[in-house]
């Protein structure tokens, strides 16, 4: 799915009613309706449940105004709360005009602010897409009285005060939703993890905006869902054999923290590699031999940490980073492959403290290079700390642009950036997954996808980063979110997979 920003989605509103011949306010009574729907499914009022619309001057005040008419009108205590001001929308006085005469209905003022006890819902219409500067005055007074009273609190498309892709100065008035409803199409707002306490359990309703118009409509940030991938991972041919799919080298493993290696290879296996060969330093030998048996394993010459590159002629790709440790030896080990690599490489954990350590290597990056760091390994690359999730995101951008890479940002909702700038939201995963191990898990995998000569570097990311997430939603329905550890994850990899496979039977 498409991040749109609030003017192109302006647009996608104006050419929708085009090609539908349909008005504006036709659209709204759309939403509406369907915002209706998902309010009686998932809340479940009673009909002497108080339902209070909060609704500002705008359109997003006028979907609340529509929402109001609709509950009355099937049965339900719907109360409105108007914000007063000097210009309202059109489709917000329609829906003025058009509030039944039987429906509660006042303007609110600081000495008149409703009761809003336990087990009332409050319907957030104030300020929606069209928010153009933080909020002050009334409004920010009547937002500072939503967020202290103990209601049910639902935001209609966003929540009032929280602009849909940009950051809001620290303090600003926001509404603290449990539920956000939006139309059509999720917004990069939802996504960061500064907004989640404004933004709650964020659900889409499709509205019957305008396809056409969405495929043509150019943007630098996606959500990638299921229907995202559809068609990207190949089926496994009849008669394929090993070097089909890759024979993987993994560099990885320090005395001490061999399940790294270990987590990595497995994963590896999972992901559908046709080989794998694991480097690590003569303490690891046993335990990866017993552990992994499909795996083969290549010891290094000293033994706690890797000391040597071997020979890289035949793997179609490499990986390094779980569990290396950042001993000197295994840093220049990292400087040969950034020298000698001509396959894929995916670079993880230490191998990126190393990067960050010795910002000289990144000059080394060959073109298509995976990194996945977490946000704190992220800033040790750039050496700067982000103010924001928002100016995170454009360092990552940058950093992408410049490097020629792909990075990954680890985190719920997991980023990918490609080289062009454009960045990427997975959508699967769940706090389960705030394990240790988890990310040693997806290096393997994604090592496996990048040794896959069929797939390219965006779509072995992608296809990584969503099916890390999904065996993670799939393991937690067996173990719970805090019983999941790692290993599970490994379990769970080729379930996912075989979920995104495309069918050799079908376009
Ligand atoms: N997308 C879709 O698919 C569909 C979208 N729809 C709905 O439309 C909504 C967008 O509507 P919108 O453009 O009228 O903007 P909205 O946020 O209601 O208000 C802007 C108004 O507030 C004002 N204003 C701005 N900031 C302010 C501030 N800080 N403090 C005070 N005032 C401020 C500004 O006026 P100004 O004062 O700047 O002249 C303007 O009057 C969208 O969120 C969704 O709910 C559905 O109906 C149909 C399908
Ligand atoms: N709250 C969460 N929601 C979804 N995924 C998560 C969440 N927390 C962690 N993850 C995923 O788990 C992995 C953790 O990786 P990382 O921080 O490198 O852990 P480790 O270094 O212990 O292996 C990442 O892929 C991340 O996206
Ligand atoms: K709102």
């Amino acid at each position: 799915m498409k991040l749109l920003s609030p003017a192109q989605t302006r647009a996608l509103d104006q050419a929708t009613s085009k090609a539908q011949g349909i008005t504006s306010l036709e659209l709204m009574e759309r939403a509406a309706t369907t915002l209706l729907d998902w309010l009686l499914t998932t809340l479940q009022p009673t009909y002497t449940t108080p339902i209070h619309l909060f609704c500002g001057p705008g359109n997003n005040g006028g979907d609340g105004l529509a929402l109001a008419r609709l509950l009355h009108e099937a049965g339900y205590v719907a109360h409105v709360w108007l914000l007063p001001a000097e210009r309202y929308s059109a489709d917000f006085t329609a829906n003025r005009h058009q509030l039944p005469d039987g429906i509660s209905c006042q303007e609110l003022d600081t000495a008149r602010l409703p009761d809003l006890p336990a087990g009332a819902v409050v319907v957030d219409a104030l300020f929606g897409a069209g928010l153009n500067r933080p909020l002050t005055g009334l409004a920010a007074a009547v937002v500072a009285y939503l967020n202290a009273a103990a209601a049910f609190t639902v935001a209609v498309d966003i929540p009032s005060g929280l602009f849909a892709d940009a950051a809001q100065e620290p303090d600003s008035a926001v509404v603290q939703a449990q539920y956000t409803v939006s139309f059509e199409l999720p917004k990069l707002a939802f996504l960061l993890p500064q907004n989640a306490g404004f933004v709650g359990e964020w659900h889409i309703l499709p509205i019957g905006l305008e396809p056409v118009v969405i495929h043509k409509t150019a943007v630098d940030n996606y959500y990638v869902d299921a229907a995202f991938l559809q068609g990207r991972l190949p089926a496994r041919p009849k008669f394929s054999h090993k070097g089909t799919f890759g024979h993987a080298l993994l560099l990885a493993g320090s005395r001490g923290k061999v399940g790294a290696a270990v987590l990595a290879a497995s994963a590896c296996l999972r992901g559908g590699v046709g080989l794998l060969t694991v480097r690590v330093p003569e303490v690891g030998y046993f335990i990866l031999q017993t552990t992994v048996p499909e795996a083969m394993c290549l010891t290094d010459p000293a033994p706690d940490f890797l000391t040597e590159l071997p020979d890289l002629q035949p793997y179609a790709a490499v990986g390094m980073g779980p569990g290396l440790g950042q001993a000197e030896a295994s840093r220049e080990v990292l400087r040969q492959l950034l020298h000698k690599a001509k396959v894929p490489l995916v670079l993880d954990a230490d191998a990126l403290n190393l990067l960050g350590a010795n910002r000289d290597l990144l000059d080394l990056l060959p073109p298509d290079t995976l990194l996945t760091p977490h946000p704190k390994e992220f800033e040790r690359l750039t050496g700067e700390p982000a103010r924001d999730d928002y100016h995170r995101l454009e360092q990552l951008r940058a950093f992408t642009r410049q490097r020629r890479c792909y990075c990954v940002l680890k985190g719920a909702y997991t980023v990918l950036a490609t080289p062009d700038g454009i960045i990427y939201f997975n959508s699967t995963g769940n706090p389960g997954m705030a394990t240790g191990g988890s990310g040693d898990v997806l290096t393997g995998l994604l090592l496996a996808l990048r040794a896959d000569k069929r797939l390219s570097p965006l779509n072995a990311a992608l296809l990584g980063l969503y099916a890390h997430g999904r065996a993670g939603d799939l393991a937690a329905r067996e173990t719970g979110e805090a019983g999941l550890v790692a290993g599970d994850l490994v379990r769970f990899i080729g379930p996912a997979l075989q979920e995104l496979m495309a069918s050799p039977h079908r376009l």
